[in-house]
């Protein structure tokens, strides 16, 4: 049977993989989808996944599936075009992002294959990748203060809770620190992210969480400890000893975001999962640009996401 490429209704939710996680199986696939956007195509196809409905198992949620480093991690994590991914992601109509990632601990409680829902991020990229919607013609400022939508984070740990003595370790709380890379940190550098209370590294989380909030899109990490980074007496973290415990883990990995998935589709998180608590927001941030000094080509590409916003 021919690949759909094209889906009739709206997608409220995705789910972005990181390392070791570029599929998510055991999901009926219902289409294949390439799309452009303003700001370029995103790092893989979006697969659109049919998730059974808690409620009436005859009928479906439609969950989007995209791999952030493309189909066979060709992207390093400066290249990942987060714009691209974020604003495909909107125009589908998604309103909540469920991210993964491979994260290394920096805290000796967090132990490899163990799972963190971060709260808090600090920003150490280099300013070298595109991370904002806003700009040439068009400012906006959104609040960042609080990262990680809480009502997901709630939802998330309660799915990763309930899987608990089954292999899965869960940290409900952390300060995920985002480095530039792509090389990993030195160990004065790990050092000193654990003197600023980092609980976990990766190279991933930003732009694309702010992005997701320019975007008015609700957005969670669930992080994987894969190593201990280079602060800890225990072997230096490398590529294999990432892929390794990614590997050794990636049923639990899935499985947990199968439970999450789960009661994401259930109708009573149907106001969670639209973010209606967002919606807006970016219409005032944006409104400070005043109307005669925007850049029509600026508002043209925010029309993509935001038809009739500026
Ligand atoms: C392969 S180690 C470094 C790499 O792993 C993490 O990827 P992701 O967050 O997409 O799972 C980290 O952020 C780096 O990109
Ligand atoms: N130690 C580490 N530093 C940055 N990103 C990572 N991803 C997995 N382990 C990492």
């Amino acid at each position: 049977m021919a690949t759909a490429t094209s889906y009739p209704d709206p997608v409220h939710i995705a789910v972005i993989g990181g390392t070791g996680l570029q599929h998510l199986p055991n999901f009926t696939h219902a289409a294949t989808l390439t799309p452009t956007t303003p700001w370029g195509t995103p790092s893989s196809p979006i697969h659109i996944l049919h998730h059974p409905s808690p409620s009436d198992p005859s009928t479906h949620i439609p969950i989007a599936f995209l791999s952030r480093h493309g189909v066979h991690h060709e992207l390093a994590p400066h290249e990942v075009p987060a714009r691209a991914n974020i604003a495909a992601l909107r125009k589908l109509g998604v309103r909540t992002i469920i991210a993964f990632s491979a994260v290394g601990s920096l805290q000796e409680e967090i132990k490899p294959r163990d799972f963190v829902i971060p709260d808090q991020v600090i920003d150490r990229t280099k300013g070298i990748r595109p991370f904002t919607f806003f700009e040439g013609g068009l400012v906006g400022h959104v609040g960042f203060a609080d990262p990680f939508d809480e009502g997901l984070n709630k939802v998330v740990r309660k799915c990763g809770h309930s899987l608990e003595g089954d292999g899965v370790r869960l940290h409900d709380k952390g300060t995920l620190i985002c480095m530039e890379g792509p090389q990993f940190s030195t160990r004065a550098e790990s050092k000193m992210y654990r003197s600023w209370g980092g609980s976990v590294i990766n190279m991933s989380c930003l732009p694309e969480s702010k992005l997701a909030r320019e975007a008015e899109i609700s957005y969670v990490m669930i992080c994987m400890s894969t190593d201990y980074d280079c602060w800890h007496t225990s072997e230096d973290v490398s590529v294999e000893m990432v892929m390794g415990n990614m590997k050794a883990n990636s049923e639990n990995a899935r499985r947990f975001v199968g439970a999450v998935l789960d009661e994401l589709s259930k109708e009573e998180h149907l106001e969670l999962v639209s973010a209606k608590h967002l919606e807006g927001a970016s219409r005032g941030a944006g409104g400070i640009t005043a109307k005669p000094g925007r850049n029509e080509d600026a508002v043209k590409r925010m029309e993509y996401m935001f038809p009739g916003y500026y």
